[in-house]
């Protein structure tokens, strides 16, 4: 029996459109051999959405994420759009379809894979095995907190103000993520916070604390953000699956995207209660190298994997694309930000045409 799935496409700006064709082609040919057919409707987000319709996320793109399986998304923001306040912003309308879907959990995997150690910019001992999950608080914190804007003073000096809020039941429906998946990888989990100055983690440490008792099997402990930041890049190893804020979790995974070698490299899944996810790569539209055939498909491919696993509950293409992604690195095929000497090195298209050669040989 065929299996269909609806599949909402957001190329969003920048290599956006680039790598999500990419995406869509290595499903197209796991679904042939699976019976699955995908559905793709395409829809707006971001600059491209405020070109279009003046608006970061139109109505009718949140309505079609809504009715759809799942949501595939790349990036979204560029220089062209820098300028507008931030509610015009197309990091507004990211932000927008995360609370709009109610996507308060975000994981990040940060997985060394053997044939990317020489594109680390660590040393081969410090990286070899790493495999951390950074489990991202996605729809509360300092990216929407209020009061937030530019205000006036009294003294007619400008003043910008976010807020870093988090309420107990959002730090212990996160904590909860936290634990169930530190319970299933390797019974480790990181609470990464800044209780030390700030009460919003004061609250988050004592409400994770008191969430620990439920889970005795898994070991627990807490980390200022300006120390993991420094031991992600010490002694990664340390590290099994994180648990931190909105705005910690942004930095962090940033920073654990260099132990595996590039950014470009890194998947992520967005998940709510109940509902269609998001998944997307960790890094952002490179306007710098957008258009130019230069980006790397394969955190895209790899988000198109997440989407399978976990928001189609279809994890046999899901492992087969992962294969895939290691087989055509085996072979050597790089894009220029994984680069290493004696390696062949492709172009965003060519890397997508050499990952399809391996997955329809399987
Ligand atoms: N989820 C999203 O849609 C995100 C959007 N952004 C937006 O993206 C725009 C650019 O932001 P940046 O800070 O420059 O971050 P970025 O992640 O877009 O780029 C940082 C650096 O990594 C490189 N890079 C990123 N993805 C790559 C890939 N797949 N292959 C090869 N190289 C890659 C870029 O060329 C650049 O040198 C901004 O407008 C920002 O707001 C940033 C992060 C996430
Ligand atoms: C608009 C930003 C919050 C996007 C970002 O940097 C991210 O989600 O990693
Ligand atoms: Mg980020």
């Amino acid at each position: 029996m065929t299996q269909n799935y609806r599949i909402t496409l957001l190329p969003g700006d920048g290599i956006g459109s680039e790598i999500i064709a990419v995406a869509v082609n290595v499903l197209k040919v796991v679904g042939k051999k699976y019976n699955i057919q995908f559905e793709f409707t395409e829809a707006l987000i971001g600059g491209a959405a405020i070109d279009a319709t003046g608006e970061p996320l139109p109505a009718d793109s949140l309505d079609i994420c809504r009715n759809s399986d799942a949501v595939l998304l790349a990036a979204i923001g560029g220089y062209k759009w820098d300028s507008l306040p931030s509610h015009l912003r197309p990091e507004a309308g990211l932000l927008g379809l995360r609370a709009g879907l109610g996507l308060f959990a975000n994981l990040r995997p940060a997985k060394i894979l053997p044939q990317l150690i020489d594109a680390s910019s660590l040393k081969r001992e410090v990286v070899e095995g790493v495999d951390i999950l950074v489990v991202r608080e996605l729809t509360g914190g300092i990216y929407f907190g209020k009061p937030k804007g530019i205000f006036e003073t009294e003294t007619g000096e400008k003043r910008g103000v976010n807020t870093m809020a988090y309420t107990e039941s959002e730090i212990e429906r996160i904590g909860r993520v936290g634990f169930e998946a530190a319970r299933k990888r390797g019974g480790k989990l990181c609470s990464v916070d800044k209780a030390n100055v700030l009460e919003v983690s004061q609250l988050w440490r004592d409400r994770i604390t008191k969430l620990a008792q439920e889970y005795p099997d898994v070991e627990l402990s807490h980390m200022y953000v300006d120390n993991a930041a420094m031991q992600l890049l010490r002694a990664p190893k340390q590290f099994d699956t994180i648990v931190t804020g909105n705005l910690f979790g942004d930095i962090l995974s940033d920073a654990a995207a260099m132990l595996t070698g590039s950014i470009g490299m890194l998947p992520s899944a967005s998940l709510g209660a109940s509902g269609p996810g998001v998944f997307e790569p960790v890094h952002g539209s490179a306007p710098d190298i957008a258009g130019q055939d230069k980006a790397n498909p394969l955190a895209q491919v790899l988000s198109a994997a997440m989407m399978l696993r976990y928001g189609l509950n279809e994890p046999t293409p899901a492992d087969e694309i992962e294969q895939g992604v290691l087989e055509v690195l085996q072979k050597g095929d790089r894009t220029g930000d994984i680069m290493s000497p004696g390696m062949n090195l492709l172009g965003c298209r060519a890397m997508g045409k050499a990952l399809i050669q391996v997955l329809e040989a399987k």
